[in-house]
């Protein structure tokens, strides 16, 4: 059988290089492709492809016409749906309702709210007094920032590369995106279909491969990015900062979590266990919002944690592509190493498993792919490293408070401070516990509820700068201050 290639795209054509890796389905193992990997001859000619196209017209449409373009964009990949949502499904073993409700609307919306929101966007105007009485004029205006580096990760490809693709080039920039090496199908069905919509030459540039010593450091060393824009862990994030060190550029990051979720003793029950559940294992924990500490109420811990485990034992683990899957593999055996490392380390430190800690077995080829049991533990203490450290997978360590004060503390004991969830119906206590959470992100009786004009984005080793609505075409535009004298 002859593998399909997928391809870079530069300067608006899609080019192989002679270098390439595999493509691989976390279901069952299998090879679905190959890809190029980019070297650093590529990388540069995309770079230098997206600087000339400022000077193109991309650099003089109008504001309506890129807005117009964007939304081709978007209709384009509502026109090619299935398509998406079967590479999205293929690559990462995602299920198809999450595949289908989330990630790839979430790919068109992307487009359409930045397209929109910038044909909108004002900017400051003062009237600044003079001694001669007669004034001047300081009026601002948002320039791009010029050539954007892209890098994005593998847990929701298509929605995080366009959460900053479309803002970047809403705003009038030109990008050279690099897909995790574990994704590289949406992205380049996107590039297929920035090409039909008539975006220029130049404007979008896709580059494959992998982080250290390939095209993700290649990509953000380069001399002539004027910007980097990053998802992924914290670590990856000191490492692109290094490497933007020398050029001095600006960064948007939004990095790893370990986020809380408090359960007050007059929560809604059924509403937190529900909750909780999703957003422990959601996408099999492969979200960066996921909850990874529960503090529940002394006085409902037992029962919470046995409602949560027959939630967990509840959910169907199976094929992508049936209706009712509510979770899949992880996205690769490297990953459930690591995710499998963890629940080791936490039998080790002295957890008690309430449920899973294993590998699902099904008797099929599914057995050669890279799952987890979704997994609950109770029992560790708030320095065990289970506790303290971002593992990314279905699992959840639940453990009880007695008082608001303590669960604040607990909550905000870590390094990272990305998101985190309330359950309580006494509103007063959820604002007030919310306004102490040191975290980007805090929902009250939900979680993941999303609207694209709020801040997105973390505290401490979670991030810099935020994304969403105006914050990202802030982020992806610089003022410049015009001053007229009257
Ligand atoms: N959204 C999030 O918060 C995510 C967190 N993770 C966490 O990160 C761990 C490692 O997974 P990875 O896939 O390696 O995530 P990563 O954060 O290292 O990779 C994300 C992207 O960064 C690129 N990259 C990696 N090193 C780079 C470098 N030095 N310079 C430029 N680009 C670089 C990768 O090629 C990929 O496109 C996971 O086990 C998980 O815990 C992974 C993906 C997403
Ligand atoms: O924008 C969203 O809805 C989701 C964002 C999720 C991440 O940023 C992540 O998992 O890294």
């Amino acid at each position: 059988m002859t593998l399909s290639i997928l391809h870079h795209y530069i300067a608006g054509e899609f080019v192989d290089s002679s270098k390439r890796f595999d493509n691989i389905n976390p279901v069952n193992g299998q090879r679905i492709c190959q890809v190029a990997e980019a070297d650093k001859k590529q990388v540069n000619q995309a770079v230098m492809a997206a600087k000339e196209a400022l000077r193109g017209p991309w650099g003089s449409m109008s504001v309506q016409q890129r807005a117009a373009l964007l939304h081709k964009v978007a209709d384009g990949i509502e026109a090619r749906f299935d398509e998406f949502v079967a590479a999205e499904m293929r690559d990462t073993g995602k299920s198809l309702q999450q595949a289908s409700s989330i990630d790839i609307p979430r790919g068109a919306a992307n487009f359409r709210v930045f397209a929109d929101m910038v044909k909108t966007a004002g900017s400051e105007c003062f009237h600044t007094d003079t001694p001669d009485g007669k004034g001047a004029l300081n009026y601002s205006l948002p320039k791009p920032l010029g050539v954007v580096a892209v890098i994005a990760p593998w847990n929701l490809p298509l929605l995080l590369l366009t959460w900053k693709l479309a803002p970047a080039l809403a705003a009038g920039n030109c990008i050279v995106a690099k897909p995790s090496e574990e994704t590289p199908s949406s992205a380049t069905l996107l590039a297929e279909v920035m090409h039909e919509a008539g975006i220029p030459p130049g404007v979008f540039n896709l580059i494959h491969g992998f982080g250290p010593n390939s095209a993700g450091e290649y990509l953000t060393s380069h001399a002539h990015i004027d910007a980097i824009t990053f998802t992924g862990e914290s670590r990856t994030g000191s490492a692109i900062m290094r490497a933007a060190a020398e050029h001095v550029k600006p960064l948007s990051f939004e990095l790893g979590g370990k986020n809380a979720a408090i359960i007050f003793d007059d929560a809604d029950f059924d509403a937190a266990v529900e909750g909780t559940a999703r957003s422990a294992f959601t996408n099999g924990g492969q979200v960066c919002l996921c909850t990874e500490r529960v503090y529940v109420h002394s006085s409902l811990f037992e029962r919470f944690v046995a409602a949560l485990k027959q939630k967990a034992e509840a959910m169907k683990i199976g094929w992508p592509t049936d209706a009712d899957t509510d979770m899949g593999p992880l996205i690769s055996f490297e990953h459930r190493n690591k995710v499998l490392s963890y629940y080791k380390l936490a039998a080790e430190e002295g957890a008690t498993f309430v449920t899973g800690g294993s590998v699902p077995e099904f008797g099929d080829e599914r057995d050669q792919g890279a799952w987890v049991q979704p997994t609950l533990i109770t029992g560790l203490s708030e320095d065990a490293r289970c506790v303290k450290e971002e593992i990314f997978g279905p699992i959840a360590h639940i453990s009880s408070f007695d008082t608001e004060e303590q669960a604040v503390a607990l909550a905000n004991n870590s390094k990272y401070g990305l998101a985190a969830a309330i359950w309580t119906q006494d509103i007063s206590r959820g604002h007030r516990v919310a306004r102490q959470m040191e975290a980007g992100m805090i929902w009250v009786n939900t979680w993941y509820l999303r609207d694209l004009r709020t801040p997105f984005g973390g505290v401490k080793m979670s991030g810099i700068g935020r994304e969403g609505g105006q914050h990202s075409l802030n982020f992806y535009a610089e003022p410049s201050n015009i001053c007229i004298k009257l």
